[in-house]
């Protein structure tokens, strides 16, 4: 049943991308028509390795996008929820670094644009995020940081095959996120007043419209993200202990 949808999903038209293309990326980062089938088969292999105990049926996992300004606590938030309620947490800002750090081609790419504060290529990071997901095999998903714009969205529908079950929204005010993401020190090459005001810049432009896009389907759950981060988990931990997971 389920498998028969992402089917259908995948050899969808991509009907919404090219008017969404312009606001994010260029078209010329879309998946080729030929890609497809290949993206198919690999989807079917994800979704099959995760039949579970119900006659072998393919089970879709719970998937939760944790969206919310640079420095709103996404990651702080994460890693509670993911030891607290057994989810695999993928960062998609991490499996980006996780790139750079392989020193191939497009890490050098991802750099640059990271450098900036910009978007990474709907299909780059895509692709990653499926990968990751398909290694991990995990029954509760949390995807902290994406999708970034409605083309990453679009796509994300488009290649997988599925829309989140929930959106987690860390509402935070811009003068908080400044502050945390200066005291961060973790040496990020993005953690720089010119590259926070550009990532705040892309961030109100390309990723409330998603948020918003959630809202009037129904799916955000919105937190107040500020407090200590203890405090913003208390939140955080009634709204997954009323989840039907
Ligand atoms: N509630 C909080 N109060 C104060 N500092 C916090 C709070 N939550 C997180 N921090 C700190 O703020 C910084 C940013 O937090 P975190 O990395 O979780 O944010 P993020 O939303 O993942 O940011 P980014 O989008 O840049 O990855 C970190 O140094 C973290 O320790
Ligand atoms: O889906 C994504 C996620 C991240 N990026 C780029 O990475 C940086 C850092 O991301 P964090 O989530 O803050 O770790 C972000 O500013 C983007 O440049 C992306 O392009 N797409
Ligand atoms: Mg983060």
């Amino acid at each position: 049943m389920w498998r028969r949808r992402v089917g259908a999903l995948l050899l969808r038209s991509p009907r919404t991308s090219s008017s969404a293309s312009s606001a994010c990326q260029s078209r010329r980062h879309h998946l080729l028509p030929s890609e497809e089938p290949l993206a198919l088969n690999r989807l079917a292999r994800l979704f099959t390795s995760q039949a579970g105990s119900d006659g072998g049926d393919t089970q879709k996992p719970f998937i939760a996008f944790v969206l919310g300004g640079p420095g709103s606590g996404k990651g702080t938030q994460c890693t509670k929820i993911a030891s607290d309620f057994g989810f695999a947490h993928l960062s998609a800002g991490d499996i980006l670094r996780h790139e750079i750090a392989s020193g191939s081609e497009k890490g050098e790419l991802i750099l640059e644009i990271i450098k900036e504060g910009r978007i990474v290529p709907s299909e780059i990071t895509v692709e990653l995020i499926r990968k990751a997901m398909e290694m991990n095999n995990a029954k509760r998903v949390l995807i902290d940081g994406f999708p970034r714009c409605e083309e990453n969205r679009i796509a994300f529908e488009r290649i997988v095959g599925t829309e989140p079950d929930i959106v987690i929204f860390f509402d935070c005010p811009e003068d908080e996120m400044v502050k945390r993401l200066l005291g961060r020190n973790q040496g990020r090459v993005d953690d720089n007043i010119e590259t926070i005001k550009k990532r705040l810049k892309v961030f109100e432009s390309l990723n409330i419209p998603v948020v918003d896009y959630y809202s009037s389907r129904g799916k955000v759950h919105k937190i107040n993200a500020t407090g200590t981060a203890d405090e913003i988990f208390e939140a955080v931990r009634r709204l997954f202990s009323s989840l039907r997971l």
